[in-house]
């Protein structure tokens, strides 16, 4: 049920420690062997690809998101011949490939909106869920077992779906939805790792308000509605609620959760500090994601939990 997000970047032989995220890395594609055999060995079974484009330009749409070149697509072909075995999921956005950082098509970021939170952008939603269901077959072509939309434009999952039915990939690469994604202040160390920042405005615009239940219980529904085949909550630790909102509302569809970058580097911080173990309180906060009905879990914790699964409990 542990999910390992990785981050490839376009220099093939890159090994780049990210300083926000201990004991992370971007990964250049001639040493993925090297760095995820062992972890295969040890009984890794599934991944998440995130694209971290450097070289690669960066425009308005985003081209480069599903081109040959791009990091995400040459690891799938990559990683399907290495580890035949292994389930490979790709996370699906724009953000890392656009010149304005933000997650879908044409964002008016310099306009201010009437009614809008300053800096607020507003992107074209078909135009994106167009470009994003794309990307989506793109990866799916290159041998994603999942598409995994982390942009939070409103159609998107239809498109996706549309997309892989039409060209006949309805049973052999399936959606896992970022279906309640928050507006968190906890995804800094990720965008630090991705390089995608936007530039100017924020993403509140499209991803859901911190207090807004209600709004995430219906974008839940909405998407499996759409075609969703497994519904992720995101971040994890202050959206316990959510989770099990998710896995009540949909029991037909896995939940998944996130922890997310800021959750993992809090508990590292907090470990080094003194405050607390920090695998007891890798397993407490895991564990909780269970008690609320996660089935699937995303987290850097994933390499450490191989280690700790196969060690004695620890006293507490
Ligand atoms: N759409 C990009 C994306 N996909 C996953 C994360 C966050 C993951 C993490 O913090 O670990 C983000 C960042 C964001 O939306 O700003
Ligand atoms: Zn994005
Ligand atoms: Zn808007």
């Amino acid at each position: 049920m542990l999910m390992y997000p990785i981050f490839i970047t376009d220099d093939p032989d890159a090994e780049i420690e990210i300083k926000s995220l201990p004991g992370q890395k971007r990964w250049g594609i001639n040493k993925l062997e090297g760095f995820l055999r062992p972890l295969v060995e040890k009984g890794l079974r599934s991944v998440i690809l995130f694209g971290v484009p450097v070289e690669l330009e960066k425009d308005e749409c985003g081209t480069h998101a599903d081109s040959d070149v791009t990091p995400v697509v040459q690891a799938l072909k990559l990683l399907t011949k290495l580890f035949p075995k292994l389930l490979l999921a790709a996370d699906v956005c724009l953000c890392e490939y656009t010149n304005h950082g933000h997650c879908g098509s044409k964002p008016d970021v310099f306009t201010p909106i009437p009614n809008h939170a300053n800096g607020a952008p507003h992107l074209d939603p078909s135009a994106s869920a167009k470009r994003i269901g794309e990307v989506a077959l793109a990866y799916a072509k290159a041998g994603a077992h999942l598409v995994a939309p982390s942009d939070m434009m409103d159609g998107r999952i239809k498109s996706i779906k549309t997309m892989l039915i039409e060209h006949g990939y309805a049973n052999r690469c399936g959606v896992m939805s970022y279906s309640a994604k928050f507006a968190s202040g906890l995804y800094g160390p990720f965008r630090e790792a991705a390089g995608s920042a936007p530039m100017a405005g924020d993403r509140k615009c499209y991803q859901l308000p911190p207090f807004a239940k209600g709004l995430a219980r219906r974008a839940i529904n909405r998407d499996v509605l759409e075609g969703a085949d497994i519904l992720m909550v995101k971040p994890g630790l202050p959206y316990l609620d959510i989770i099990q909102d998710c896995a009540t509302l949909q029991p037909d569809h896995p939940t998944a959760v996130y922890q997310v970058s800021g959750e993992f580097a809090m508990i590292h911080a907090g470990a080094e500090k003194g405050v607390y173990d920090l695998r007891l309180m890798a397993e407490e906060t895991v564990g909780s994601f269970l008690r609320a009905g996660a089935s699937i879990i995303l987290t850097y914790f994933t390499p450490d939990f191989l280690d700790w699964l196969d060690q004695e409990p620890l006293p507490n």
